[in-house]
């Protein structure tokens, strides 16, 4: 049945437009909303760090598949901010040839933090996390196709409840394909490849090391084919150090899974800016 994904910064509407999809759908076939609250969870616990957001993902997506086989329109409701990710999520729908669409609420930084403001303590983002995820967030783009077909949503504007209806649920299926079986690759390969970047990264950070001088801080630019990460170091770093950082991240990582080079590159870059 069809997977309609929601994506957007934190605090943006996401849930508010979740539940009037909901109230429309639920009329017509048995849907399902899934998000923090429905797995019980705890939003500054579940992006706490690098761990948790993962475990976090891990029972996000498998809950999601789980209804998914059902009878059911989902409701994947989550900031859903990491492209890896959101690919993932579009190979579920696109392994069962269900419908598939994304909505995007586009609440600006300024008003999701008014919004977060305006929150009960116990539902508010801290906001040292709300600045993390805002600053994390990879904006859905059309020029990926698994963010096609992409609805943005402007939560202060009248809902098209018509026109999400024509492309959820009535809309072309997506076609299974050989290439979604193929992505699953063997763990060993993914391994192989995971060290690869990892290594490229370390040598690019390495490189600008070498020409700075201690006690100023380093603008490194890190690339992975077409994805491009700039962040700020503190201090210099050996060798030695660098790759003890690049062995707690394999040891963090483990027995979680991640198969998605880009999502691997995303989250080692986010690691060695927060631990060199
Ligand atoms: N259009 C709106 N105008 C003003 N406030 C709004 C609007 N939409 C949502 N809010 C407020 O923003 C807060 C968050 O709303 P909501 O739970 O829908 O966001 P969310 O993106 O699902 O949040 P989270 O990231 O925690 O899941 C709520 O307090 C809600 O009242």
């Amino acid at each position: 049945m069809p997977l309609i994904l929601i994506s957007g910064l934190p605090c943006s509407g996401k849930t508010t437009l979740a539940n009037k999809l909901k109230a429309k759908f639920e009329k017509q076939m048995r849907v399902e909303v899934i998000n923090i609250e429905k797995l019980g969870l705890d939003r500054n616990k579940c992006h706490f760090d690098l761990k948790s957001e993962i475990q976090f993902r891990g029972s996000f997506k498998s809950t999601v598949n789980r209804a998914l086989s059902g009878n059911t329109l989902v409701i994947a409701d989550g900031i859903n901010g990491i492209k890896g990710f959101r690919y993932e999520l579009y190979c579920s729908a696109r392994e069962l040839g269900t419908t598939f669409c994304l909505l995007y609420c586009t609440t600006s930084p300024e008003i999701v933090r008014e919004w977060n403001n305006t929150r009960e303590e116990e539902t508010k983002y801290s906001s040292g996390i709300l600045d993390d995820l805002i600053q994390k967030f990879e904006q859905p783009n059309t020029e990926n196709y698994w963010d096609r077909p992409l609805i943005p949503i402007d939560p202060n504007s009248e809902l098209d409840l018509d026109q999400i209806e024509k492309i959820a649920v009535q809309g072309k299926k997506l076609r299974a394909r050989q290439a979604t079986k193929i992505h699953i690759k063997r763990k060993s390969n993914i391994l192989f490849e995971q060290g690869k970047i990892a290594q490229d990264v370390l040598d690019q950070i390495f490189e600008v090391m070498k020409t700075a001088q201690s006690g100023e801080t380093f603008n490194v630019i890190c690339f992975y084919t077409q994805t491009k990460k700039k962040f700020m170091i503190k201090k210099k770093a050996s060798l030695p150090k660098l790759l003890r950082v690049k062995k707690q991240f394999t040891k963090t990582i483990e027995n979680l899974n991640i198969s998605q080079p880009d999502e691997y590159f995303t989250l080692f870059v986010d690691y060695c800016q927060k631990n060199i």
